[in-house]
């Protein structure tokens, strides 16, 4: 399949807004190439991270790269795009030389484009996530290891908002605890939830692409007999009961269903929200409150949020 690869030259401030439209627009991965962020991720300790010429990555601004599928849609799609990224300078976001370009890329390098990106991600002292290409040693016997080959879908585990949802994971999940994951994306935290100790996990997401992903990562991690993963609008139509249930999705649409969440939700069972931005906070907590969950904890990483609920 042919894929489009839209670049979008911009300023820090504007990456997350500029993502979300991406998101937003259909495109299943974003690729962020920031020279400062290159600079923090060298000096992690996973050795050798980037193997990238200077010439690939801007020295002034933000590349916010995205893939879209080459149909019939594809010009009115870009349009939308560059309409909504102009829209941004109206809440006063600095959108530095917005110069969008576009190429056409081959399935292939899309996917090669994608692994020069992703590295090794620390999320706690426990858990670390690998790309499966990569040659990882343990630094302990009990570090827990998720093996991700993402694909097309969101949930590489180095954005933010999947970072807070794995560490909330690790403080509340009991060991065979039922988990529902909505909006699954790759399956990273279907698998994460297993690896720390869920007995079954039901993953819904509305996109095919991530249904299959999730089955490829839980086969890869060998929890495959512990997830299920369908396609679904959230929890809509769902009716099994869980201990816990996670979603990473954007504060609208969590807003959209927490009282499913509360309905399926055994007493004393977490909610772990993520996906939330700063400004979005008070009204998720508000709703939470509504459909009768306490807030426990809420929890905030760059300008992202999580929070968990307990009914
Ligand atoms: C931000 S990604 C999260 C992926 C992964 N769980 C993670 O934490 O990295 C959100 C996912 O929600 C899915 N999604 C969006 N709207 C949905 C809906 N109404 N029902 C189910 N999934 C949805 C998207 O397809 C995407 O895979």
């Amino acid at each position: 399949m042919k894929w489009s690869e839209i670049c979008i030259h911009t300023t820090n401030e504007a990456v997350e807004p500029v993502s979300n439209i991406l998101h937003e627009a259909g495109a299943s991965g974003v690729v962020i190439e920031d020279p400062q962020d290159m600079e923090k991720e060298r000096r992690t300790g996973f050795g050798e991270l980037y193997d990238l010429d200077p010439e690939d990555y801007p020295t002034e601004g933000v590349y916010v790269k995205a893939y879209l599928p080459v149909n019939s849609f594809l010009s009115e799609t870009i349009d939308e795009i560059k309409q909504s990224v102009n829209n941004l300078a109206a809440y006063d976001i600095q959108l530095g030389n917005n110069e969008v370009t576009l190429s056409e890329v081959d399935e292939e390098d899309w996917a090669n484009e994608w692994k020069k990106y992703y590295k090794p991600v620390k999320i706690s002292d426990k858990v670390t996530i690998i790309p499966t290409w990569e040659d990882y040693q343990p630094v302990s016997s009990d570090e827990v290891i998720i093996e991700m080959d993402p694909g097309m879908a969101f949930g590489t585990g180095t954005h933010p908002t999947t970072v807070l949802s794995i560490q909330a994971i690790e403080r509340f999940i009991k060991k065979g605890d039922h988990v529902l994951d909505v909006g699954a994306g790759s399956g990273i935290l279907s698998v994460a939830s297993v690896l720390l100790g869920a007995s079954s996990v039901s993953a819904f997401d509305l996109d095919d692409i991530a249904v299959k992903s999730t089955e490829n990562n839980a086969k890869l991690n060998r929890v495959d007999d512990r997830i299920t993963s369908r396609q679904n609008d959230l929890l809509r139509g769902v009716d099994e009961t869980a201990d816990l249930i996670v979603s990473n999705i954007l504060a609208e649409i969590i807003v959209s269903f927490t009282e499913d969440a509360h309905h399926l939700l055994k007493k004393g069972g977490y909610f772990i929200t993520s996906g939330i931005i700063q400004g979005k906070k008070e009204d998720v907590k508000q709703n939470l409150n509504q459909a009768g969950f306490e807030i426990i904890e809420v929890n905030q990483m760059e300008d992202w949020i999580s929070i968990i609920a307990k009914k």
